[in-house]
């Protein structure tokens, strides 16, 4: 009998599933028991991602809470918003750990949720269960817990950038402007106008400007950072690229901070975590640098001219920003090592 815990996945299918399954087959205390689809079931995982042929040659399950019961202790949810709302509180009532990847369960309103998302919330007596995983910030309440909302890819790297400044009180949070950009695998594979070739090629696109849902989701922590209210202006754009998220942070500075103060302060906050690196002065991180990985790259520039600080942070939004931080986060659960199963330099060049 195998002592490692067994997993399944729901939505193994989507971009986010796919690269659980490349992380968690190296994962040394996990077994992939299912990989589950709401629309293949009975297929061979392999016929629908070839890379996976002779690694991961599993058919694929369908969506029975019973079924996965019987098999696994912890489930990951890389499902779609709206479908973890109902799908998620049925795990958890037939006795499993969860780690959902969708925005269904990072706010803590379920009014909020719904003004942004436009899609009925979960119950509040499941909304109150998630602790939501921003791995480095909240490391310590992840250990031991049943239930992980983890963090959108937007907030994650935005969200990494900011707090250390925050928290030192060195920043003006009412001057928060972030200028957030991402490659086209960040909206899923499902075939969309946005994701066509032809309308994503050799442009460089603004889109939900101010209107986005990863808004209130950084507004929320960031209000439990600063302990008031705090908004932000929030642009996203999409770049014609395939992974990668920078986040560009403009805030106004309280006091004479240089850049080797910040990168100080950031590298103390982040010590013994070791996937956010903190680049040294005049040295800006680029999303290859962090290209198929599980950092968060962040670099800075304080300007005493105009009294304003630039923060650059950079994640691969399918690794960081989604399956590799819901690993993080389950290795923090099972009190294991941060970095199992995790341990991949970026692909470079
Ligand atoms: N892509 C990214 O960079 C990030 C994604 N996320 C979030 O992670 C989640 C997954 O994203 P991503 O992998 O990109 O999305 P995809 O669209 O690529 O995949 C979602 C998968 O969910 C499955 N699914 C759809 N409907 C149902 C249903 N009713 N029941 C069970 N499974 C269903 C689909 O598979 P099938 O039809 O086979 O069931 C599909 O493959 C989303 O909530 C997304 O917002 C978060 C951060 C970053
Ligand atoms: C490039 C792109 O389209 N990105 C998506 C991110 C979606 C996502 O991660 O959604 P939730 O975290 O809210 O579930 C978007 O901007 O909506």
């Amino acid at each position: 009998m195998s002592s490692k815990l067994k997993v399944a996945i729901v939505g193994s299918t989507g971009y986010g599933g796919v690269e659980l399954i490349r992380f968690l087959v190296h994962h040394p205390q996990v077994e992939i028991v299912s990989v589950i689809s709401s629309s293949s079931a009975g297929v061979p995982i392999s016929d629908g991602f070839p890379h996976l042929t002779d690694i991961v040659m599993q058919d694929l399950d369908g969506v029975d809470i019973h079924e996965i019961a019987a098999k696994a202790d912890l489930v990951f949810t890389a499902t779609p918003s709206g479908v973890s709302t109902q799908l998620v509180p049925q795990l958890l009532d037939a006795g499993l750990k969860v780690i959902d990847l969708s925005g269904d369960f990072r706010l803590r309103s379920g009014e909020v949720y719904e003004a942004w998302y436009k899609k009925p919330a979960a119950s509040p007596e499941y909304l109150k269960q998630a602790v939501y995983g921003l791995s480095e910030v909240y490391a310590e309440k992840l250990a031991g817990v049943s239930f992980i909302s983890n963090p959108g890819c937007y907030p994650t790297a935005t969200l990494l950038g900011i707090i250390p400044a925050l928290e030192a009180g060195w920043i003006d949070h009412r001057s928060l402007i972030v200028d957030a950009k991402s490659g086209v695998s960040g909206s899923g594979r499902g075939t969309s106008l946005v994701s066509h070739y032809a309308e994503m090629n050799e442009n460089f696109k603004a889109y939900k400007v101010n209107k986005h849902q990863h808004i209130p989701e950084i507004e929320q922590v960031l209000g439990d950072v600063a302990g008031e209210d705090v908004t932000i202006t929030f642009t996203t754009q999409l770049v014609p690229m395939t992974r990668g998220i920078m986040s560009t942070i403009y805030v106004t500075l309280k006091g004479d901070h240089t850049d080797q103060d910040l990168i100080g302060l950031y590298r103390d906050y982040y010590k013994g975590h070791p996937f956010v690196r903190v680049r040294g002065e005049g040295i800006w991180p680029a999303t290859k640098e962090v290209f198929g990985s599980n950092y968060c790259d962040i670099g800075f520039a304080a300007d005493a001219r105009t009294e304003r600080l630039t923060i650059i942070s950079v994640i691969d939004n399918v690794v960081k920003g989604a399956a590799g931080q819901a690993i993080q986060n389950l290795n923090l659960m099972m009190g294991w090592e941060e970095n199992l199963g995790l341990g991949f330099i970026p692909v470079y060049p």
